[in-house]
């Protein structure tokens, strides 16, 4: 059965509180032994009643309340034993669940593009929410429950052979004969409740989706659509489970009956015992009080089996994220550059996305520190894909790309992304504070530099403009505030980052000419001695630049200085005349 190996991984991630977790498992085996010792001294207490008229009156009492007190100390060490090991597995397993859901945190955080654009938000939430939750309370159960009922059946039924023989052996059969029940349904579930599981994490991800989309839902009227499409999912999550549920239903009423079943049955073959002269009252009543114990536990085992089926694939989902690999790995003797000078080169970089067509082919350039390169061309010529692999987002299929000359791929992730800094076309801001957004950039910054920065950026007006400044919350995604607005904070946090290679994809193609005019301002001042790579589809916008490249199909086809470019009457020419041709279109006459 597969959850066995699962239930295995669930219980390794232990491996850092090992020494706990073997006391807890001691504690629970004493407290499995003490259980079982209480119905053994009954029946001896039993017999020694039964005994009075073969025993002296003051022997009877003076053993009988000895065996009492036994038990009596038995069931309170059981009761300390109990709460002890109860607090001890409650700490252990909040700790781990934490550092489970921190791990998991850093692990998605870390994971490339590539895996995010594969993984749905809400599936990637659900899983550790869920599943960390399921680690939680299969850790408690382990100690509290199931350790004990293994120990109980493993090593104390086989006890009771020395006992009575042919009693135990009736409890032998009946407990063999719900495990193999149970294990029938366990294999007649899994597969069900794995397609559940998957189907729950398809309905997390929807709805993330959908959430995050409320504006197109709404302006398409796609409202009953997306929740017809959600409605979809849920039946089919109802319509697998439905089986599963019914399947451990049954189970649950056959374990309570068993547990009737079984003492009945030892009744009945402990009386013929008896009369034959092969059985003790005390030991038929042990025997009675052994097998409630036992089906008991078990009954909780079934309940625990039940969970576990439920749980499994919700945990093999967890630790399936857990276990993927970067597809940028990084080297263990990873250089952790310093201090960069931003000197960039493209040696011959060949590029294509896994299972897709060639997008880059041979592409060769470098950037010199503090020069500016413009990568203009048509739209999915690949100009964005070449500043993917410059933040190592992707490797190269083929040459390679270096900063300062070192192979990025000799690079510690963490040294290579320190020195780029990016502005993006959509400036993504965190639905925190002005202050936090621009600290990402930097953490330690100081007031003065955060003023600084926001001055640089052409910031700081708006900022004082807004209700508590610099601790206005900017909302999702930056809602509150305009894109030109947005962009000045983006620029801001790259000026404090202060990245010796910057790169500006789309930087200012989303504001209107105005404020692009304030945009650009605060742009100069952030390339200042910077290596920049600049996308851009305004032609306008590269002028200055030190070198452009045009890309098409994956190839730089031209390169050279925007006028130098123009004479040569080739590509470039030809897209700028175009731009020129759009720009001076008539305007479109009002309607009268
Ligand atoms: N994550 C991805 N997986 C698969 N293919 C991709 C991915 N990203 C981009 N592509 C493909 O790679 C090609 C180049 O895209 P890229 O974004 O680099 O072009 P671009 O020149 O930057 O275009 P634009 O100017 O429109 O941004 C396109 O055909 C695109 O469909």
């Amino acid at each position: 059965m597969r959850f066995i190996a699962t239930y295995r991984q669930v219980l390794a991630l232990l491996a850092p509180d090992r020494g706990v977790a073997w006391f807890l498992a001691f504690a629970s085996l004493a407290l499995a032994g003490l259980s079982f010792l209480e119905p053994v001294l009954f029946g001896r207490v039993v017999d020694l009643l039964s005994r009075t008229d073969v025993m002296p009156a003051d022997r009877v009492w003076m053993e009988a309340t000895t065996l009492l007190g036994l038990w009596a100390a038995v069931g309170l060490a059981g009761i300390v034993a109990g709460v002890a090991t109860a607090l001890l597995a409650d700490r252990m397993a909040h700790r781990n669940r934490l550092r489970i859901m921190h791990l998991y945190f850093q692990h998605v955080l870390a994971m490339p593009l590539s895996f995010h654009g594969d993984t749905q938000t809400g599936r990637l939430m659900k899983v550790m929410l869920v599943g960390t939750d399921n680690l939680f309370s299969l850790w408690l159960s382990f100690f509290r429950e199931h350790l004990t009922t293994l120990f109980a059946v493993i090593v104390l039924l086989p006890l009771t052979l020395f006992m009575n023989w042919r009693l135990a052996s009736l409890l032998i059969v009946l407990v063999a004969v719900f495990c193999v029940v149970a294990t029938m349904v366990v294999k007649r579930t899994e597969k069900a409740q794995a397609r559940v599981e998957q189907l729950h994490s398809r309905l997390a991800g929807t709805a993330q989706d959908t959430l995050a989309n409320v504006m197109v839902v709404q302006a398409f009227t796609r409202l009953s659509a997306e929740a017809r499409l959600f409605g979809d999912i849920m039946r089919q999550v109802i319509d697998n489970q439905y089986p599963v549920l019914t399947w451990w239903a049954i189970v649950s009423v056959l374990t309570r009956s068993a547990s009737t079943i079984c003492v009945i049955s030892i009744f009945i073959l402990g009386t013929v015992l008896h009369m034959r002269g092969a059985a003790s009252v005390g030991e038929i009543v042990a025997f009675m009080g052994l097998a409630t114990l036992l089906i008991g536990r078990l009954e909780g085992a079934v309940a625990f089996l039940a969970r576990l089926v439920f749980q499994m694939p919700g945990l093999e989902e967890l630790f399936g994220i857990l276990a993927a690999k970067s597809t940028v790995p990084e080297r263990p003797d990873a250089l952790d550059l310093p201090q960069a000078q931003g000197a960039v080169a493209f040696e011959d970089v060949g590029f294509a996305y896994p299972g897709g067509p060639p997008i880059l082919t041979a592409v060769t350039f470098t950037a010199a520190p503090g020069r500016t390169i413009a990568l203009v061309g048509q739209t999915g010529a690949g100009k964005s894909t070449c500043m993917a692999l410059l933040q190592r987002l992707w490797d190269p299929s083929s040459g390679r790309i270096t900063l300062d000359g070192h192979d990025l791929r000799d690079l510690t992730l963490d040294s290579l992304r320190r020195h780029i800094g990016v502005v993006f076309q959509d400036s993504m801001l965190f639905n925190r504070t002005i202050r936090e957004n621009l600290l990402v950039g930097r953490p330690d910054a100081t007031p003065e530099q955060l003023e600084h920065a926001a001055r640089m950026a052409e910031a700081w007006d708006f900022i004082l403009r807004q209700p508590k400044g610099l601790d206005t919350t900017v909302g999702e995604r930056g809602s509150t505030l305009s894109g030109g607005q947005k962009q000045r904070l983006a620029i801001a946090r790259a000026l404090l980052k202060d990245p010796p290679v910057l790169i500006l994809d789309e930087a200012t193609s989303a504001l209107d000419t105005a404020t692009e005019a304030r945009v650009q301002k605060a742009l100069a001042a952030l390339m200042h001695g910077r290596t920049t790579f600049i996308i851009a589809h305004r032609l306008s916008t590269v002028r200055d630049a030190d070198e452009i490249l045009v890309f098409e199909s994956g190839e730089i086809v031209e390169r050279g200085g925007f006028s130098e470019l123009v004479q040569m009457d080739g590509r470039f020419a030809g897209l700028v005349k175009t731009q020129l041709a759009v720009q001076a279109l008539p305007k479109v006459p009002e309607a009268v």
